[in-house]
This record gives C-alpha cells, structure tokens and sequence, in this order.
C-alpha cells in the first residue's frame, strides 16, 4: 500500500487502522491468523499500557506504537521519566508485533525540556549515580532500537530532549519558528558528554555540531531544518499524519537489513559507551559534584523561575 494512502487512513488519531496490513517480512513471523472472530471483536486489539509519565498504544495490526509524553509541565526527564521510559522501549522491543515507534509528547509546545536539572542538584553520589544510569540506559536502548523510531517533534527540545530527538532514525518537526531544539548544555555552564556530541555529529556532521555545541544554540525549527538536525517541517496539524506516512514507508522494507544496515552506521558509537560506562558515572558524579556546577545549575533554574514572572 502506498506510504500516502496509509497515511491518509491513519489520519489524525495516528493509529494505523485494523484494515491496513503491511508487508509480509515482519521483525518476526506473526500467528496464523485464527478462526473467524464474532462480530463486534476487534480482528487485532490496540494494545496500550500507561505509566505516569509515558503512555504507549501499539497497533499489532500494523506493527506501530505511539509513544507519547505525558509528565507535565515540561516532560522533564527525571529518574521516573527515563525508567519508565526504558521499561516501556524494552516491552515494545521484546513484542515480536511491533516493528516501529513513534515518540511524541501529549502537551502542548514542548516535546521534553532535557534532563530533569533538580535530579543534579543537591543530591547524593548514590543518586547521581542511578540517575545517569538511567540516562545512559535510555539512550542505549533508544538509540540502539531494532524498531523503526520516529520523532514526532512537536514542540521545544532543548539539550536532554534533543537527544531523544536526534537518537531516532527520523525527525519530523512541527514548522512553528518558537519551537526551538539543539544541545544547549554550554548555555547552562556544563558540557554535553561524549555520547550526545557523537549523536549529535552523526546527525549533522562534524561541523555544525562543532559550532552549535559550543554555543549551545538552541536552533527554531526553520534553522534545524536547514541544518540537518531534523528532516522534514510540516504544519503542526499534519504531524501525525506524516510521522505515520514516514513510519509505512520505512516499515515497507525487511527489518533484518534494515536492522543490520542501522547497527553498522550505529554500533561505533554505542560500543564507546558500553565500554566506558562506568567511567562516564564517574566523570559525571565528579562533574556535577563540583560546587561550581551546583551554582550554574541553580542560577539557570532561577533564571528560567525569574523568566516566568
Ligand atoms: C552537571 C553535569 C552535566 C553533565 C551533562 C548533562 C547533560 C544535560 C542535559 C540536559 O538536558 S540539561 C537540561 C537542559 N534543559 C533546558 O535548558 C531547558 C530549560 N527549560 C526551558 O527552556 C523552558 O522551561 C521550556 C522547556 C522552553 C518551556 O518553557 P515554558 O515557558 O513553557 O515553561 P517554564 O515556565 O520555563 O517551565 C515550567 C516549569 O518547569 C521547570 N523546568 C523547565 N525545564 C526544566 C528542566 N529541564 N528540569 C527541571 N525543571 C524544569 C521550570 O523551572 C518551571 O518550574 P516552576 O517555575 O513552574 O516551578
């Protein structure tokens, strides 16, 4: 089936329809289909499970999952956020029915604020330590994916949020020039680590990255566009639609080498962390630990406080 008359019968709500079938070379063999359902059952049930903070509805008819954030006001990415957010990666990843995710936030204007700053702040090392666990954690199984993944960028994505963005295999940005998005981490007086410049520079290149990380520049969606750091504008009301017409069409190809291809052009890059992830907790616990940091993270959480009044 044609990406645009899928996307066309996905329509606003982005789930995929129980009558659009996609092709036969799934991530793994489905069951046959069984006798006749009675009438009123749905044929392939929309299975959806809800935490605090993320909610997922995955289509097993077509293969699909709709992740959205759901942890007002900002979708921060706290301790919470980011367990729930690697156990909800990992049940998709483990369903054999589901072959591609598409992230999305459910409040208005901001897809994630970035790390969850007052999870830095004035904690202990055991804390720190669990909290960017979890962040390397997240990131490893995001970026890592068998799954097709699809940013649906429907608002701001500084520094943390970014990285959710950038670690997709696709980028669609709502086209309103207030919505912002880039490694902004030098604007706040830290350094983003190693692993979200290389995902960064594997996005745009060398570079750009090289610029836009030293400034931490916060790119409106025109810009991000014009430089790589997303792949496609659309209006805001048609994001959904074109995040679910990008999903088919890249569902329309076999997974193993589709998979295989992702794991060469990404494995670099994830193997560096695998191997220094402890030393990375270190770097960070060091870092965040110092009492200069402390006093940048504080001033710019009064500065965002003093912005709003
Ligand atoms: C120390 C070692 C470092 C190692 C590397 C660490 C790598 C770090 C990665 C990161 O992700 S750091 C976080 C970077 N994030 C930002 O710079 C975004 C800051 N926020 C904003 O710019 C804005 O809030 C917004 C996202 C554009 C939304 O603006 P809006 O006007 O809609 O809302 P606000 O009134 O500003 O915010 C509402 C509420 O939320 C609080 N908040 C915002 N962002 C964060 C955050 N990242 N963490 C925690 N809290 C956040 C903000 O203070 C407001 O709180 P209240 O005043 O309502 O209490």
């Amino acid at each position: 089936m044609a990406a645009a008359t899928l996307a066309r019968r996905i329509g606003r709500s982005g789930v995929l329809p129980l009558c659009c079938r996609l092709p036969a070379w799934d991530r793994a063999a489905r069951p046959p289909p069984g006798p006749a359902q009675p009438p009123g059952l749905p044929l392939a049930p929309c299975r959806s499970f809800s935490n605090n903070k993320i909610q997922v509805e995955l289509d097993e008819s077509s293969g699909v999952a709709m992740m959205k954030f759901k942890s007002p006001p900002v979708n921060s990415l706290s301790l919470e956020f980011l367990t729930e957010f690697s156990i909800s990666l990992e049940k998709l990843e483990n369903n054999k029915a589901c072959r591609g995710v598409i992230i999305t936030s459910a409040l208005p204007k901001i897809f994630s604020s970035g790390l969850d700053i007052t999870e830095m702040c004035g904690k202990s090392i055991e804390h720190y330590t669990e909290f960017w666990r979890a962040v390397q954690e997240m990131w490893l199984r995001l970026y890592g994916s068998n799954m097709v993944t699809v940013a649906a960028v429907n608002g701001s994505s500084p520094a943390g949020g970014c990285l959710v963005a950038l670690s997709c295999d696709y980028r669609i940005m709502a086209e309103n020039p207030k919505f912002s998005i880039g490694l902004n981490e030098a604007q706040l007086g830290i350094v983003a680590p190693f692993w979200f410049k290389d995902t960064f520079v594997n996005v745009v290149g060398h570079r750009i990255a090289e610029r836009s990380l030293q400034l931490g520049s916060l790119h409106p969606a025109p810009e991000a566009l014009k430089l790589g750091l997303v792949d496609e504008l659309v209006p805001e009301e048609k994001l959904m639609e074109k995040a679910a017409a990008v999903m088919a069409q890249w569902l329309a190809l076999p997974d193993h080498a589709r998979q295989l291809t992702k794991t060469m052009m990404r494995k670099a890059v994830l193997d560096r962390l695998v191997a220094h992830r402890e030393e990375d907790i270190k770097n960070f616990i060091s870092f965040v630990s110092k009492e200069s940091i402390q006093k940048s993270l504080r001033m710019y959480m009064e500065m965002l406080k003093k912005r709003k009044s």
